[in-house]
């Protein structure tokens, strides 16, 4: 067991219970990790619900999602957690859940979603101003995680490189968004930034 499970596992029942306060994590929804060190996470088990986690739902995989005990089961999203770390060498942390405001506004439109002139773009990083827009991704939703894995790869593969080049997080069609810090408390106020302007685009829509 690493020496940085215990903070770790505490982050993520921490980070379970403020989602659920938040409405994100509906059911059994939503799946959360961080970084361990340079080959393992800690990840949710499957299955848990998220506002009433404890360590014991939180297990070791991995960057290949293979768990540390196999008589545990992690996410089944665990894959796209993985994807993140070994492409983001930066992310210490990663968040999903499942709003209303996400879900509806990733079955409504395209490949993308623009978010543009909020204040809170500046949770983002690189964009110290709110005049500003971000293009979020929007990927198809898929029961096959590796399939959808390499859907995010060859889209993060067509991105520009540079700083801030690549919005840290993404929305899967009807079901929801996942976001990534360098820590649990950057992710936590990304995910709030980015849920918050969510739910603005989406009663803006309704005042039209
Ligand atoms: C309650 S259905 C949601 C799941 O299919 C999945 O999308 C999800 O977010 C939670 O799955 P989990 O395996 O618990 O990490
Ligand atoms: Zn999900």
């Amino acid at each position: 067991m690493s020496a940085a499970f215990p903070a770790a596992a505490a982050a993520i029942v921490a980070a379970g219970r403020r989602m659920d306060a938040l409405g994100w994590v509906p059911a059994t929804a939503g799946n959360f990790s961080v970084r361990l060190d340079d080959r393992r996470l800690a990840v949710t088990v499957s299955g848990r619900h998220k506002g009433f986690l404890t360590p014991d739902d939180v297990m070791v995989v991995d960057l290949d999602g293979v768990a540390e005990n196999p008589a545990q089961r992690s996410s089944a999203e665990t894959l796209l957690h993985c994807g993140i770390y070994r492409r983001f060498p930066e992310a210490g942390a990663v968040l999903h859940g499942h709003s209303i405001a996400n879900t509806v506004l990733s079955r409504a439109g395209g490949p993308s979603l623009t978010l543009a002139g909020y204040e809170l773009l500046k949770v983002f990083p690189g964009l110290p101003t709110h005049d500003a827009s971000v293009d979020l991704p929007v990927v198809e939703n898929d029961q096959d995680i590796a399939r959808m894995q390499r859907g995010l790869d060859a889209l993060w593969d067509a991105m520009p490189e540079g700083m801030g080049a690549i919005p840290p997080g993404y929305l899967i069609r009807g079901h929801g968004s996942y976001v990534w810090a360098p820590d649990m408390p950057m992710a936590l106020a990304r995910m709030e930034g980015l849920e918050f302007m969510l739910r603005c685009a989406l009663e803006e829509r309704s005042l039209r």
